[in-house]
């Protein structure tokens, strides 16, 4: 493509160069330039692109884009210089135009919330895929087309970046998807990761604390969400979450809210409830269904409900989607099970906010004795850990310190700012190899004591300063087990 095709329709102003220069690709990470593409000056939270202009003209970028005014460190008079008012919506707009807006050709629901989006981002996937469409899902457990995991290499985030989304959406074209599934994370939201992405439904799940540090505050963090709502065609709603309605109140036809209070188009009540399974009655105004759902508490009810709703606002009718809500599965290291000899109900799972780990927890039977392993991330919110350790407390018995991505902070220091949240009489230990941790909680458990492993879910490493040592949870409690089989415990 010419570079005066990509910049027709954008605000900016070109010096030096061609603009009949043929464009490539787009990049804003220096040491990913390929000959051809266009470097676009970013600013970061840890430095600023402008200070790798000079390796991307040596890889072989032929334009610069830049939202400073700024003289180009070459000689060479071919390559154009180009004011935008703001790269990082640039970036997105580029990579969505280089592709050729492959969204428009798809149907994309994408699903934010504080807690949720993977496991109602799956739910919606597996709904989908039983009505015979072709979906792709894509989010902080990988990229899916059909369930087959794909090996495209991308920058492992919730939200990708709008560089590399747009390719795999052209990929989802080629390959006959009809619908993508996207996780629209706050910081995604925010650094525009999703603008120029056709989404034909944005769905709103729930909001409480987290990544206050990165955004500055709830209120930017609320104006981070939002975001979602004027990129979307469609709204889902949880219309029992006060930011979640606030999102959709001034435009009714464009909002549908689903809830347990009876106010929402979609209104839900639990009519009965045994072991893994929940029997829902559901009120839509004009009809009334009951259906049965493989799990029990009340998030997994808001998240089955979410994801049926954004199918049934896609226009599959809700007689064919309920059918099929008895097979819903939850996604890799969310509540899952892992068997043993022993008889203890293990549990490897991925709260990591406080309403996630209280959500989890009261979702067990509070006479069973319950034993939890889990830290908070380094180099993230700061104020969820207080908030993780009053939880913990709470529904807790015995708690097990340890470590989760402590990235570039101090473990201990961690772990401390968690215990000033506990009770003062709450009995734990810790132990910042996570290993001994899971293995000493497992140890302490007996038949029928519950074992909640949280915080990393699917992750397979962990992060320490900038190494990613290899790590598994399910890994770690399987070992356990293989061990005592074997004697070596
Ligand atoms: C805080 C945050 O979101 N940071 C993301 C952000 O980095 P940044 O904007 O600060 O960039 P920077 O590192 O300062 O660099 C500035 C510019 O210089 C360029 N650069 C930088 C260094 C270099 O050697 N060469 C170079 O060209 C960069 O490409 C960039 O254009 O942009 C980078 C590229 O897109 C991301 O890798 C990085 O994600 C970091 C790794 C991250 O962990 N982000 C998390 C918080 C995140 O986004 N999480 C959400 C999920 C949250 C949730 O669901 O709970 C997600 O969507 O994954
Ligand atoms: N609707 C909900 N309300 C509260 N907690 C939830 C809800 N759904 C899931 N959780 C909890 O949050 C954890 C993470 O779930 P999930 O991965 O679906 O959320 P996410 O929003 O995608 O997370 P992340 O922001 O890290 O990508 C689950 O393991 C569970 O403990
Ligand atoms: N998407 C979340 C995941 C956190 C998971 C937890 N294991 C941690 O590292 O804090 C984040 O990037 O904040």
């Amino acid at each position: 493509m010419q570079l005066a095709e990509l910049l027709k329709e954008w605000p900016c102003t070109v010096t030096g160069g061609s603009i009949r220069t043929i464009i490539s690709g787009v990049e804003d990470y220096a040491q990913a330039v390929k000959p051809g593409d266009i470097f676009v000056v970013r600013k970061g939270v840890k430095t600023t692109g402008s200070r790798f202009v000079k390796e991307a003209l040596e890889r072989g970028a032929v334009a610069i884009v830049s939202e400073e005014t700024m003289t180009l460190p070459t000689d060479d008079k071919k390559i154009p210089l180009v004011w935008v008012p703001n790269t990082a919506l640039f970036l997105s707009y580029a990579s969505a135009k280089l592709s050729y807006f492959p969204a428009e050709a798809l149907t994309v629901i994408a699903v934010t919330g504080t807690n949720g989006k993977t496991t109602v981002s799956h739910f919606i996937s597996q709904l989908l895929r039983a009505l015979h469409k072709k979906v792709a899902v894509i989010g902080t457990v990988g990229y899916f087309i059909n369930g087959q995991k794909q090996q495209t290499i991308y920058e492992q985030l919730t939200t990708l970046q709008a560089k590399e989304l747009h390719p795999i959406l052209k990929e989802c074209v080629s390959a006959g998807v009809t619908h993508v599934v996207l996780e629209a994370s706050s910081m995604g939201l925010q650094q525009y990761r999703l603008d120029h992405c056709d989404i034909d439904c944005g769905v709103f799940l729930n909001l409480s604390e987290d990544h206050l540090e990165d955004h500055g505050g709830i209120e930017a963090y609320k104006r981070a969400k939002k975001r979602l709502a004027d990129l979307s065609k469609k709204l889902v709603l949880n219309g029992d979450d006060n930011f979640c309605r606030s999102v959709g109140i001034y435009d009714k036809k464009k909002a549908c809210a689903f809830g347990f209070e009876n106010h929402n188009d979609l209104h839900v009540q639990v009519v009965g409830e045994t072991f893994g399974k929940t029997t829902l009655c559901l009120q839509t105004g004009v009809s009334e269904h009951i259906v049965a759902i493989p799990f029990v508490g009340r998030y997994h009810v808001q998240n089955t409900i979410a994801a049926l709703m954004a199918v049934w606002r896609l226009g599959c009718p809700i007689e064919d989607i309920i059918t099929h809500m008895w097979n819903l599965k939850l996604p890799e290291g969310r509540l899952e099970k892992i068997d043993n000899p022993l008889g203890i109900d293990v549990y490897v799972d991925y709260a990591h906010t406080a309403e996630a780990l209280q959500a989890v927890l009261q979702t067990f039977d509070d006479k069973k004795t319950i034993f939890l392993v889990f830290s908070c991330g380094g180099n993230r919110d700061k104020a969820k850990r207080f908030a993780m350790g009053a939880v913990a407390s709470k529904f807790a018995d015995v708690i097990f310190l340890t470590t989760d991505n402590p990235r570039d902070e101090d473990p201990i220091v961690i772990n401390e700012s968690i215990i000033a949240g506990f009770s003062e009489q709450q009995y734990y230990e810790v132990y910042l190899d996570r290993q001994v941790a899971i293995h000493q909680a497992l140890s302490k458990a007996k038949k029928g004591d519950i074992v909640l492993v949280a915080g990393k879910g699917h992750e397979r490493t962990q992060q320490m300063k900038n190494q990613m040592i290899p790590f598994s949870d399910q890994q770690c409690i399987q070992d356990y087990f293989a061990n005592l089989t074997t004697g070596d415990v």
